[in-house]
């Protein structure tokens, strides 16, 4: 028995639930929202998928009801708002950290053991929100950005390439914001050789910058943030988590000195299983990019001293 709940029905909790379900990865999802029937109404709509889509995943939804979620091994946090064109994440701070600091405490009363996926943003904030107010070990909460920013990073490598993104290895590190990803140009690859070995400098800082603004591209075309390649980056996690599969994911984790920080959760690649994090994975990064990372740590630091500021966190 695999249950999963998702707080937050909305665009990204309901592309979650649906590959969840669609890949077989749980056996049941429980979609929970704040709105008032939403939540029912998107697990009706997801199951009326199942014989066409060929699942067995049980996927229902409720109000606010907490006790129907009892016993999650994995509880996924979409409840906020998500930015509009024009807006960064960090715009979202004031209304979506009452939110998470509310969802984290009410997940753990009915389902003590879960490993929590926080998703809602400014993420690497909400992350450490979720940390700071539940006290959970470090294994316990994993911020998701570093899965979806890869992924846009391997798009973007495939499209400069001209190649399918399957050929493509990469990874994306660092803050998930506009300006504090770090994309790992120097350890991409196409099936085992140095992708710079295939793309011009310009190319290369094209897809820099592409993979740095991937959401913002994506809340310009389309009026709100993405939800496809976000749920999906999660149902990754979630996999990872329940078949302790232990796959190296970059991932928002409360850091104790790895990386030379420490009291911030912050994207570096990790070892995903049955625990949450089993381990966190050191690699080696060039001067510029220990630059560009240390100085995506101080912007993420200053978001969440806003905790303090709007009082979600006392010192
Ligand atoms: N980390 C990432 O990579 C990533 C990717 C995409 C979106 N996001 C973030 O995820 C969040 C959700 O995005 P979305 O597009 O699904 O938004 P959405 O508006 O479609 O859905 C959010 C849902 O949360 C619900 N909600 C609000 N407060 C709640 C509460 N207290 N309890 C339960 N439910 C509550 C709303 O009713 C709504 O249905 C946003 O903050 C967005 O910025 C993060
Ligand atoms: O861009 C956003 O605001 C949503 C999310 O963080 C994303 O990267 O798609």
């Amino acid at each position: 028995m695999s249950k999963v709940t998702v707080v937050g029905a909305g665009n990204v909790g309901a592309s979650c639930a649906e590959y969840i379900a669609i890949k077989n990865f749980a056996s049941e999802v429980v979609l929970i929202d704040i709105k008032e029937g939403f939540a029912e109404g998107k697990a009706m709509d997801l199951m009326q998928t199942a014989s066409l889509n060929g699942f067995d995943t049980r996927i229902t939804g409720v109000t606010n009801d907490y006790s129907k979620t009892a016993g999650s091994k994995v509880a996924v946090i979409t409840s906020g708002v998500p930015r509009k064109p024009g807006m960064t994440r960090e715009d979202l701070i004031g209304i979506n950290a009452g939110i998470v600091k509310d969802v984290t405490t009410k997940i753990l009363e009915h389902s003590p053991e879960a490993i929590i996926i926080v998703v809602s943003n400014p993420m690497d904030t909400m992350t450490y929100l979720s940390h700071k107010a539940s006290g959970l070990p470090k294994n316990r909460i994993i911020g998701m950005g570093g899965a979806l920013d890869s992924a846009r990073f391997k798009y973007r490598l495939a499209e400069a390439l001209e190649c399918p993104a399957s050929d493509i290895d990469g990874m994306v590190i660092g803050a998930h914001s506009d300006t504090g990803m770090v994309p790992l140009m120097s350890k991409a690859t196409r099936n085992g050789v140095p992708v710079v070995n295939f793309i011009d400098e310009e190319k290369q800082s094209y897809v820099i910058e592409e993979t740095k603004i991937g959401g913002a591209t994506l809340t310009k075309l389309l009026g709100t943030s993405a939800w496809y390649a976000p749920g999906a980056a999660v149902s990754v996690l979630v996999h990872s988590i329940l078949a302790d599969q232990k796959k190296m994911v970059p991932c928002s984790l409360m850091l104790d000195g790895e990386y030379g920080l420490s009291d911030i959760c912050f994207g570096v690649p990790a070892i995903i299983g049955k625990n949450g994090v089993e381990k966190i994975v050191e690699v080696e990064l060039t001067e510029d990019e220990k630059a560009k990372f240390n100085e995506a740590a101080d912007a993420v630091r200053k978001t969440n001293d806003v905790l303090y500021e709007i009082n979600v966190l006392n010192k």
